[in-house]
């Protein structure tokens, strides 16, 4: 049997401004995307019918039926062709950092690949028609830095210096619905039209200071343990800037050096053992998200 393997990255929102509200209840975003070498892998097969086999550490209580996204993206973009997904699940599940999302959109990857589709015409019709799977799937589809407007579909390439970053779960499953609900304020100003061009990791980490994620006061009222990681991973030393990623409650701390990040995840591992704990350079994820057949 030919398997393929795709690698399905963590999505960071480095920005999360909710600009307005549409009429059907769904949030305007702008908001500033990048990927993180850590990530679920997934192994696709030709196989009679769909089905799936979950794997990892993070595969206890999530649908292996077709519920699943992976499940689900495989069987829009494939057109009745079955297949066997295997979904090694190492990103915790509802955690701000679209990791049902990044399955979809490397289930879908890799069906492409499979039926020799996987070019710009057929990621750019995978991008629209798996909108409806998820607001988080297109940015995920791509696997590189994107400015992200609309609900979801405006995606706009940056180029942007990769950035050292800790990412940080405290283990507490948190609602995108319900912190979409309990929002406040939904006619916050967007980023600045233009974005500047960055020298290196610091220029931009300047930059993001001045900007927000509008989800982390309701995410922080909801789950005050967000609160708590969100100074734990300030008080490391190196950390320039620390923020949730979505609707949390995952957060990042970002940092001037891969050393900075690395010394200070094992400082905060050895505090927070039971916190899932990851590093890494944030950016453009593409390569490592490309199908391998093997
Ligand atoms: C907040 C973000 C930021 O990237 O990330 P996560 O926290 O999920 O990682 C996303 O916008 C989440 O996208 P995603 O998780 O795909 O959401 P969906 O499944 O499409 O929507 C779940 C629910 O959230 C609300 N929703 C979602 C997206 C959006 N732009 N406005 C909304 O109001 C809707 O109530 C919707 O029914
Ligand atoms: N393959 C999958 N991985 C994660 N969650 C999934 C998957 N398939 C379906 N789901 C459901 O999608 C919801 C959101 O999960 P997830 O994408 O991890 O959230 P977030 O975008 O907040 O990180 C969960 O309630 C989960 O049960």
């Amino acid at each position: 049997m030919t398997w393929t393997d795709v690698f399905a990255p963590a999505k960071i929102n480095l920005t999360l401004h909710i600009t307005g509200q549409r009429d059907d209840g769904y949030h305007l975003l702008d908001s500033l995307v990048v990927f993180a070498p850590v990530g679920d892998a997934l192994r696709v097969a030709p196989a009679p019918e769909l089905c799936l086999r979950l794997e990892g550490p993070e595969a206890e209580g999530l649908p292996a039926n077709g519920d699943n996204l992976a499940l689900r993206a495989a069987a829009m973009v494939g057109e009745g062709q079955g297949v066997e997904i295997v979904l090694e699940k190492t990103l915790p599940v509802a955690s701000g950092i679209g990791g049902g999302s990044a399955d979809a959109a490397a289930a879908a990857r890799a069906v492409l690949a499979g039926a020799g589709a996987l070019d710009g015409a057929g990621l750019a019709r995978a991008e629209a028609a798996l909108l409806a799977l998820g607001a988080d799937v297109p940015m995920c589809l791509r696997s590189r830095p994107v400015r992200v407007r609309g609900i979801g579909e405006g995606l706009e390439p940056v180029t942007l210096p990769p950035l050292p970053a800790v990412l940080v779960n405290p283990r507490v499953p948190v609602s995108t619905p319900q912190i979409f609900r309990s929002l406040t304020s939904r006619d916050n100003p967007p980023m600045p039209e233009v974005m500047p061009e960055f020298a290196d990791a610091e220029a931009l980490i300047c930059w993001l200071t001045g900007l927000r994620n509008d989800m982390e006061p309701a995410a922080k009222a909801l789950e005050p343990m967000i609160g708590r990681v969100l100074s734990e991973l300030s008080e490391l030393q190196g950390c320039r800037l620390a923020r949730m990623s979505g609707s949390g409650a995952t957060c990042f701390g970002l940092f001037a050096t891969m050393a900075e990040a690395g010394a200070a995840a094992a400082a905060l591992r050895a505090a927070r053992p039971d916190w899932w704990i990851a590093e890494g350079l944030l950016g453009d994820q593409q390569a490592r998200a490309m199908p391998r057949q093997g």
